[in-house]
């Protein structure tokens, strides 16, 4: 690979020291946003100057590429998407399938305002779709300036998600901003989770000295402004952004070991219960259950780690027809048994 390539296509993201996956004939380039059976590249014909192209896919395409995606690009055709490092994913509306949302990102930012106070339910939730993605995650709390405490939101959420490190910011004075250019870098590829009116805007535009909304915005039924296209942003810092759509839907896909890593504490704990399965509800022995009675585990910590894990348990029944099934035996078992004369 020519320097000049090395150079232009770290503008999209590209580590230094990353295996090339174009060959021979082939050009690479980046998906910055799908339009349905058409992706949206960002591709270097020569070796320095970008071009933007729509590309009709092929039917025999390795993979439906994504946002974020990096792919080869030949004979004007687009003809092949990289292997993935890491994949943003939620369920299918059909509830059957996994969709992948994006692909390729480095850092997940976890959005959240703190005007009105931190909402750690949603920080969790958020926190282990981050980590089931592969991707290292970091909470942005937003709107600092017009939170009555901001520190008391910090601590709450340092607490909702162990490990994870957070960083308060305003749109409106600046604060916390060049921390995250810093983590937003040369090579690096970063993404935002929160809810619409999070302040994903208005953090981009403050990070990027703009006045002006970068994003595409429309108008959703209720008049409010909401961003509806994923784009490729190149950030003054280095890196790239891709801006998703407000995850609306929280839905969950995750697995056993992301909702691990969110609830580290609890985890910690667990490996004291006496039995390896413990549920951690009225299980004989459960080491969390005695840190909530002790006062060192706040209850609203195991309450949440429950919820998540019947939510898990519930998608995972609906993804798996014979666990469904199953289920439906149980039911009618016990309605037997409750129905048999004495
Ligand atoms: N006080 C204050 N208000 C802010 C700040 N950042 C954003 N806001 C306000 O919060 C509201 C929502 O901000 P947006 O940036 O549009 O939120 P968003 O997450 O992009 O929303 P969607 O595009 O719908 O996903 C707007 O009215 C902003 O003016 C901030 O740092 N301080
Ligand atoms: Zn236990």
């Amino acid at each position: 690979m020519t320097q000049s390539l090395t150079r232009a296509l770290a503008t999209l993201g590209w580590k230094e020291g990353d295996p090339g996956f174009w060959t021979g004939g082939e050009r690479p380039g980046r998906v910055s946003i799908m339009h349905g059976s058409a992706a949206e590249v960002i591709w270097f014909p020569g070796d320095e100057e970008a071009e933007t192209t729509v590309f009709e896919l092929r039917r025999d395409l390795n993979l439906r590429p994504v946002a974020g995606d990096w792919v080869a690009i030949e004979d004007g055709d687009l003809t092949r998407v990289a292997e993935r490092r890491t994949t943003l994913k939620r369920p299918d509306p059909n509830g059957k399938d996994v969709q992948v949302m994006a692909a390729g990102i480095d850092t997940v930012l976890i959005v959240l305002p703190v005007d009105l106070g931190l909402n750690p339910k949603n920080l969790e939730r958020l926190a282990i779709m981050a980590w089931d993605s592969g991707a290292d995650p970091l909470v942005v709390l937003t709107k600092a300036d017009a939170a009555e405490s901001p520190e008391e939101a910090v601590a709450e959420a340092e607490a909702a998600a162990p490990g994870v490190p957070v960083l308060l910011t305003s749109s409106a004075d600046g604060r916390g901003l060049d921390e995250l250019r810093a983590r937003m870098g040369a090579g690096t590829t970063t993404t935002m989770l929160g809810a619409s009116g999070a302040g994903k805007t208005s953090l981009l535009n403050a990070l990027e000295g703009h006045t002006e909304a970068v994003a595409h915005v429309s108008r959703d039924g209720q008049g409010r402004h909401t961003t509806t296209t994923r784009k490729l942003y190149r950030l003054a810092s280095g890196g790239v952004l891709l801006d998703l759509p407000g995850i609306r839907s929280l839905d969950l896909l995750v697995d056993d070991e992301a909702l691990g890593e969110t609830f580290a504490d609890i985890t910690a704990l667990a490996a004291s219960c006496r039995f390896a399965d413990c549920s951690h509800e009225g299980d004989q022995g459960c080491a969390v259950e005695a840190a909530v009675a002790a006062g060192t585990l706040p209850e609203r910590r195991l309450a949440s780690w429950r919820a998540i894990r019947r939510e898990m348990a519930y998608q995972a029944r609906r993804n798996d027809p014979a666990a469904m099934a199953a289920e439906r035996q149980k039911w009618k078992q016990l309605s037997k048994s409750t129905r048999k004369p004495r």
